[in-house]
């Protein structure tokens, strides 16, 4: 593993770089092939900018503020505090243009910080602010990674666990009365072990076996014992999910994070939110509006500046207004003028500190209140949480989150409990090279071999697949451990619709669909693949469907490759409610009925990407009640994997040839 702590934070270090690096050039090569409109229409560029204000911020930096033309509001954007954003005119791609961080952000306006004076065009009208990269989160990698450094001691007994130089540790497994009187064996048993355990817990949860279920009891019991709790996952879809099931369950939560971002049902628990209805937040609005006015009544007296106080210093400006006197030359009304402006900014600058303490006590007094505080990994790194420490941490989805993701709330606490599925997809890495050094390799992933059986969980009860189209999975990923639950046993579209249909057979739970003549292409400057004699299928597979009353939001068509993707969404335009996403953008979602076009289908015999066979597990775990999969055998029979595949659907389900050539579609 790793020798200390150093060469951990090294390997890390360089890899999280690297990925930011990549990012970054992916932002540019994204602004070469994009028309500004389109950039704007993405939300990664702000098109006609203009100077608003400029000034000096901390450490004397530049700071410019920009708007849009006649104060109109900014779209949609994914730009915010803390990225690195690229100034142009005209030319967004010339090596000079200058870079800043984004130090503040409203609807109107975008403030910039530059470490030196940025070239003159920045300060002129119609400048394009384009989004250069999401710095802040590996900003926040790299803190964490150096918080670790210099642990505290409660610090020290997580990092020893992660360093593989001790075991974890753990205490008896308590008595408890479970609350959700719906969990099954092994979900108590996880929730059992999550509390014995001092410092690492993993719950692996294969396919729609309830890990986000099980890892809400889990919280709900901690919490019931008395610890702070934090709940994280790294996207924020997944942590509004966990919002979503603690509220449900009668839990206090906060949900830390800009609101842009939060499902609006679940805005009424935002920090932002909660805050407003303290006593000390409502005080400090009303401090911060006295200030605003005194800020307007200075405005009608002498500012300082070099020009009037003539090197005066301020002390020295009040005593002579104090004595009705003058000095340099300086008219006697300017002199009192200036004593005027200098007494009011001392008060505006006590008015603004009182109400930043104000808010600050309002923000703990709300995370104080809260059972459960819920971010995503990184805006556990925020200022706003610099100073917050909890007794227990809970990452969802954890086998989608980096181990420096990870490592930005594990900062906080000596404790960590996971849930995830390492045989499901990684996160995605973007640079090849981090790839291959093992960013992708999850925390969860590399401790679930190094715990003992005290220290992880399988969740063996699935309640989302019918048996048959969960037995290869099962046999192929899970050692055969996993059960369906009675409920969805034996169901299928037969329980959903009277009508029957050849190709679709609704009593057989898996399809295979082995096309002829069909082949794949690449298309121009990409390396993506596409098959449209599989996307024909596909749409013949789907009309049938409709016809048979199967609503198309319950329909779900999924494909490894892009730029198949696009070919499906050509072949099936009008269909309201279907959805066509890749593999990745299925991960931790079910449908009734999933059709996968697995695309490959080359005389060479090559599968490409394909050969990562998580991909292969998510694709055909969504499905509940009918699995149909679409592809050429003679190519995916070359591995083995997908030749067991084959070999089952042949044996135990519905096994079919069609020609793309030959069949009508609607
Ligand atoms: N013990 C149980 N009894 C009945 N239903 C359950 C049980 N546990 C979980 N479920 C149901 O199973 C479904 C999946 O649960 P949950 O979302 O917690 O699973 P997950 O493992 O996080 O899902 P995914 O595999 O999609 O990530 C939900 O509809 C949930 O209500």
């Amino acid at each position: 593993m790793f020798q200390n702590y150093s060469s951990y934070k090294k390997h890390f270090s360089k890899l999280v770089e690297l990925e930011r690096k990549e990012e970054m050039e992916r932002h540019r090569s994204e602004i070469k092939e994009l028309s500004p409109r389109e950039r704007e229409d993405k939300g990664r560029a702000l098109l006609n900018m203009n100077k608003r204000d400029e000034g000096r911020g901390v450490g004397q930096k530049y700071k410019i503020k920009f708007v849009k033309n006649r104060g109109r509001e900014l779209p949609d954007n994914e730009i915010s505090v803390g990225d690195l954003v690229m100034i142009s005119k005209n030319e967004p791609l010339n090596p000079e243009n200058p870079t800043g961080t984004v130090i503040e952000q409203t609807n109107h306006s975008i403030t910039t910080e530059f470490t030196s004076k940025p070239p003159r065009f920045v300060f002129s009208k119609e400048v394009r602010i384009d989004l250069y990269l999401n710095d802040i989160t590996y900003q926040r990698m790299l803190e964490a990674l150096k918080k670790l450094e210099n642990p505290t001691d409660k610090q020290k007994r997580i990092q020893e666990k992660l360093l593989g130089q001790k075991k974890p540790e753990r205490n008896n497994k308590p008595k408890i009365e479970i609350y959700n009187d719906k969990l099954n064996e092994p979900q108590i048993e996880a929730v059992r072990k999550s509390l014995a355990a001092s410092d690492i817990f993993l719950i692996h949860g294969p396919p729609g076996t309830g890990k986000t279920t099980t890892l809400v009891e889990a919280i709900e019991q901690h919490v019931d014992r008395g610890d702070s709790v934090l709940a994280t996952a790294d996207s924020n879809v997944a942590v509004d999910n966990l919002v979503e099931m603690l509220y449900k369950r009668g839990r206090e939560v906060v949900r830390i994070g800009h609101p842009a971002r939060v499902t609006n049902r679940l805005k009424q628990h935002t920090l932002d939110n909660l805050i407003q209805k303290t006593k000390e937040y409502q005080m400090a609005e009303k401090t911060r509006k006295k200030a605003f006015k005194l800020l307007e009544k200075q405005d009608r007296h002498t500012y300082p500046s070099g020009r009037w106080r003539r090197g005066l210093n301020n002390k020295a400006i009040k005593d002579l207004a104090d004595k009705d006197e003058t000095s340099r030359g300086i008219p006697l009304d300017k002199i009192k003028s200036m004593a005027k402006w200098l007494e009011l900014q001392s008060q505006i600058d006590q008015l603004f500190n009182k109400s930043d303490r104000l808010e600050e006590k309002a923000i703990n007094k709300v995370l104080d209140e809260a059972e459960v505080v819920c971010t995503t990994n990184s805006t556990a790194g925020s200022d706003l949480m610099e100073n917050q420490k909890f007794d227990s941490l809970f990452i969802d989805e954890a086998t989608q989150s980096t181990e420096p993701s990870c490592l930005i709330p594990i900062t906080k606490t000596d404790k960590v409990v996971m849930a995830g599925d390492h045989k499901q997809l990684p996160p995605t890495i973007l640079n090849e090279k981090a790839k291959q050094k093992g960013l992708k390799k999850t925390l969860f992933e590399r401790m679930i071999n190094n715990v003992g059986n005290h220290h992880k969980t399988l969740l063996t009860i699935q309640y989302r697949m019918n048996q048959k189209i969960m037995s290869y999975p099962n046999r192929e990923f899970y050692k055969n451990k996993l059960k369906a639950a009675p409920q969805v046993k034996r169901h299928s579209l037969k329980d959903i619709t009277n009508k029957t249909d050849s190709l679709i057979e609704p009593r057989q739970p898996i399809t295979f669909i082995d096309t002829e003549g069909s082949s794949e292409r690449q298309p121009e400057g990409s390396n993506s693949r596409q098959n449209k004699g599989e996307a024909r299928i596909t749409r013949k597979t789907i009309e049938r469907l409709i016809d048979m009353d199967i609503e198309p939001s319950e329909i779900g068509v999924i494909t490894p490759y892009d730029a198949q993707v696009d070919q499906l969404r050509q072949e099936l335009p009008d269909i309201k409610g279907l959805e066509i996403k890749t593999v990745d953008g299925f991960q931790g979602r079910e449908k009734e009925v999933i059709v996968v076009s697995l695309v490959r289908s080359n005389p060479e015999q090559e599968i490409g990407f394909l050969r990562d066979l998580r991909r292969l597990n998510v694709a055909i775990t969504r499905a509940k009640r009918k699995l149909i999969l679409i592809g050429d055998s003679e190519t995916l029979r070359t591995d083995k994997a997908y030749r067991n595949l084959i070999n089952y659907v042949q044996s135990q389900g519905h096994y079919l040839k069609m020609n793309p050539e030959t069949i009508k579609t609607k």
